[in-house]
């Protein structure tokens, strides 16, 4: 037990998806898993283990930002003893291959964060996922017929950058970053300093070149592809 989660040390399975919202935790326990059971609810960040196609898989919101995540998943892995950790998230597009709708696996995830930017001087760390799960998740995604990209993701500490659209993001854009979020980059640094697996899932929900974009509604009956895939990685994994 710890300050943000009152779960038993057995409560959770090896394998967890990871969203930011708490409701997106509750949505994803009560339709995609069979038998979910409420584990820990201290702040109402709300986590569930159950099974799907037969096996354990848990799921645990991370709230919004590297800060928070960052909490969960050290405790995720240290008192819990978890193993696979993916996110399922959403992010803003930044580049105009990726359409309102589509997956980005997150391959690599840049920051501005002092998570880790600062903190591995002289040096900068690159923040990347795991190579096995992130194969898993392209064959999976190609087998499904989801669009998909796989590439660098920027984790931004930032949600509203001082200049509009775009040009909040400097140089990132023309290097091929493909989408912004806000957590990756500090699982992904988690996982290297632990030696546990973890990827990142997002689902672009609004396009910061044209515009476009879903609802909040919209944001969580479209993730079902997000959703799906994540859990397939996990219990295979
Ligand atoms: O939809 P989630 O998983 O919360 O992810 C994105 O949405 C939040 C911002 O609206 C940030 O947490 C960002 O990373
Ligand atoms: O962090 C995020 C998430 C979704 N959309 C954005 O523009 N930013």
């Amino acid at each position: 037990m710890t300050p943000h989660n009152h779960a038993k040390p057995d409560d959770y399975s090896d394998a967890v998806l990871l969203p930011g919202d708490p409701l997106r935790a509750k949505w994803i326990a009560e339709n995609f898993l069979e038998s979910p059971k409420l584990v820990n609810s201290v702040r109402n960040c709300l986590g569930y283990t159950g099974t799907y196609k037969g096996k354990s898989v848990s799921v645990q919101a991370t709230g919004m930002g590297q800060p928070s995540l960052a909490i969960y998943v050290h405790e995720l892995i240290n008192t819990y003893g978890l193993k696979t950790l993916i996110r399922v998230g959403t992010c803003g597009g930044l580049n105009a291959k990726v359409k309102v709708r589509d997956l980005v696996l997150a391959q690599a995830a840049s920051t501005d964060s002092s998570i880790v930017k600062g903190r591995f001087d002289p040096f900068n760390f690159a923040p990347i996922a795991d190579f096995g799960l992130l194969r898993d998740a392209v064959e999976k995604a190609e087998q499904a017929g989801m669009r998909y990209h796989a590439g660098n993701m920027l984790s931004s500490d930032l949600f509203y950058h001082r200049e509009p659209g775009l040009e909040g993001y400097g140089l990132l854009p023309s290097h091929g970053i493909l989408g912004v979020e806000m957590e990756a980059a500090a699982l992904y640094t988690l996982a290297a300093r632990f030696a546990v697996r973890a990827l990142t899932i997002c689902t672009m929900t609004d396009c910061l070149i044209t515009g476009d974009e879903i609802d909040a509604d919209a944001r969580q009956t479209s993730l079902r592809d997000m959703v799906t895939l994540a859990l397939d990685v996990a219990i295979d994994s």
